[in-house]
C-alpha cells in the first residue's frame, strides 16, 4: 500500500512505523509531555469524528482526541473546510485583515474577562507573554503558581513537580538555576497557603497563575470559594490574577472556566478549542489591562501570531460554538452518561477507580490495595484497551476530552471495553 501523502512505502504494521519514526524524530515525538502516549505502538494514518485510524487500517474511538481542542471532533468540515479556503487566498501576509476584528470580536463577546487580545502561536507563547505583561502592569516579579498546574514549557513558568517551601524547581535540564526564583508555590485548593503567601508575601506579589480547573494532574474542580479567594486577595493587594484556560476555555462553558464558576480574572489565556485544533492561542483582558501593549510600552511579537488560517479557524470554531445554544448541555449530559458508564465498568470489575469530571473533560485512574493510583497497572489496563479498539492516554494525569462526535453508543462502546480490559487484568 502506497501513502500517498509522502509516496513512501507504507509500513506494514504500527510497530514498524513507530520504530521509523524513532529513527529520526527524537524521542519518537515532538513533545515531551506526549512522550508516553503510546505504551502499545500506535501510528496514526487518519481521524474523523472521534475515531482515529492507524496505519494498519485499525479503527479506534478516540477519549483523548488530541488533548482537548477537537469539541467537535476531528476533521470538522464547518471548521476545515474555511481553513482551507483561507491557505487559497493566502494565509500570512504580515499585515492587518479583517479576521483580526472579526476572530478577536468573538472571543470578546464570548469570554467575560476579555475586552481586547494578542494573538499568539502556543499555549507557551501566550502564558509567557500574559505573565511578563502582568509583571509590566504590577511592577511587581514575584509570581505565585500551584502545584502540578501546568503552563508550557517557558524558562520561568517550567516547574518541576514539587516544592522546597514554597520554593518550586526548574522543570527541565538546561533550565538557568535561577529560573525560578521569581516564584512560589503552593498545593491547589490549599486555601490556608494562599493565605500564608499573601500574608507574607502580599506587597511583593506581582501575579497569582492558575489553570481555574486543574487539568494536567487528573482533573481536579476548584474547591468552593477557593477561585474567589484569589480574586480577594489579588484585589486587595495589587496583584494581577491569570486564568491559564488553555484546556478549559470554550470547554467547560461558553465562557470558559470564569463563566462556569463566576469568576472573571485580570488576564485570560486562550488555546485548544479556540482554534478547533488549528494552532493558535491568545491571552486578553480588559482594555485597562492590555494598556500596556496598546502603547508598545510592554512586548509581544511573533511572525505567524494572529495569521490569516489561524484566525479564520478561531472565527469558524467561536461562530459555530457561539450558535450551538444546547453545545454545554450536550457536552455536560454526554460527560455524566460516561462517568456512570465507566463507574459502573469499574464496579461491576471490582476495581477501584479515582473519577473526576468537569463537564466533558473526565480523569479515570486505577487505584491500588492503598488507594493511590497505580500507574503501572492503568498503563497495561490501557494498553489492553487500545488492542480492543478504544484509545484514552496512558498517563492516567491527562484527562479524557469528549466531543459532540461522540454518542452514548460510542461510550458504551467504551465502557464495555473498560469492563473486559478490567475483568482480564492481572
Ligand atoms: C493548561 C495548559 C496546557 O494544558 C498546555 C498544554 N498542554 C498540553 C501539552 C501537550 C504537549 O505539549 O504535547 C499535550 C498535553 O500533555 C497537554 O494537554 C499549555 C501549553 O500550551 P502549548 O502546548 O500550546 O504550548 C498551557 N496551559
Ligand atoms: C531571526 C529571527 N529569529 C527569531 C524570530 C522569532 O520568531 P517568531 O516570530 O516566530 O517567534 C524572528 C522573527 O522575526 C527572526 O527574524
Amino acid at each position: 500500500m502506497t501513502d500517498t501523502s509522502t509516496n513512501a512505502t507504507a509500513p506494514a504494521s504500527n510497530k514498524a512505523a513507530y520504530d521509523g519514526i524513532h529513527t529520526v524524530v527524537a524521542g519518537g515525538v515532538s513533545s515531551n509531555m506526549r512522550a508516553r502516549g503510546v505504551v502499545t505502538p500506535l501510528v496514526v494514518e487518519s481521524a474523523s469524528g472521534c475515531r482515529i485510524r492507524d496505519v494498519e487500517g485499525n479503527e479506534l474511538i478516540d477519549a483523548n482526541m488530541g488533548y482537548g481542542p477537537h469539541v467537535f471532533g476531528y476533521a470538522d468540515r464547518e471548521v476545515t473546510d474555511q481553513i482551507a479556503d483561507q491557505f487559497g487566498r493566502g494565509h500570512l501576509t504580515g499585515l492587518p485583515h479583517r479576521l483580526d476584528r472579526e476572530a478577536a470580536g468573538l472571543v470578546a463577546e464570548l469570554v467575560p474577562g476579555v475586552e481586547q487580545l494578542r494573538f499568539a502561536n502556543s499555549g507557551t507563547e501566550a502564558l509567557m507573554s500574559a505573565v511578563r505583561l502582568a509583571r509590566a502592569t504590577s511592577g511587581r516579579t514575584l509570581l505565585l503558581t500551584f502545584e502540578g498546574h501546568y503552563h508550557g514549557w517557558s524558562e520561568t513558568l517550567l516547574r518541576a513537580p514539587g516544592a522546597e517551601g514554597y520554593r518550586p524547581r526548574p522543570g527541565a535540564a538546561g533550565m538557568i538555576p535561577e529560573a525560578m526564583n521569581h516564584t512560589i508555590q503552593v498545593p491547589w485548593n490549599d486555601a490556608a497557603a494562599v493565605e500564608r503567601v499573601f500574608a507574607e508575601y502580599g506587597g511583593a506579589l506581582g501575579a497569582v497563575l492558575c489553570e481555574p480547573v486543574l487539568a494536567n494532574a487528573g482533573v481536579v474542580p476548584p474547591a468552593p470559594g477557593f477561585l474567589e479567594l484569589l480574586r480577594l486577595r489579588t484585589r486587595e493587594k495589587g496583584a494581577v490574577l491569570v486564568f491559564d484556560e488553555v484546556i478549559t476555555g470554550f470547554r467547560v462553558a461558553r465562557g470558559g472556566a470564569q463563566e462556569r464558576y463566576g469568576v472573571v480574572p485580570d488576564l485570560t489565556v486562550l488555546s485548544k478549542v479556540m482554534g478547533g485544533g488549528f494552532p493558535v492561542a491568545a491571552f486578553g483582558g480588559s482594555r485597562e489591562a492590555m494598556e500596556p501593549l496598546t502603547t508598545y510600552e510592554a512586548f509581544h511579537a511573533g511572525v505567524y501570531a494572529g495569521n490569516h488560517a489561524a484566525l479564520r479557524a478561531v472565527a469558524a470554531t467561536l461562530t459555530k460554538i457561539r450558535s450551538a445554544p444546547n453545545l454545554y448541555d450536550d457536552l455536560e449530559a454526554l460527560g455524566a452518561y460516561a462517568e456512570d458508564r465507566v463507574r459502573e465498568a469499574a464496579t461491576a470489575a471490582g476495581r477501584p477507580v479515582l473519577f473526576e469530571r468537569v463537564g466533558s473533560v473526565l480523569s479515570m485512574a486505577l487505584l491500588d490495595e492503598a488507594s493511590a493510583v497505580d500507574r503501572a497497572a492503568h498503563r497495561a489496563l490501557q494498553s489492553a484497551c487500545q488492542r480492543r479498539g478504544v484509545y484514552f492516554h496512558p498517563n492516567p494525569d491527562e484527562p479524557w476530552f469528549l466531543s459532540t462526535a461522540h454518542t452514548e453508543e460510542d461510550i458504551d462502546t467504551i465502557a464495555a471495553v473498560l469492563k473486559e480490559s478490567l475483568a482480564q487484568a492481572p
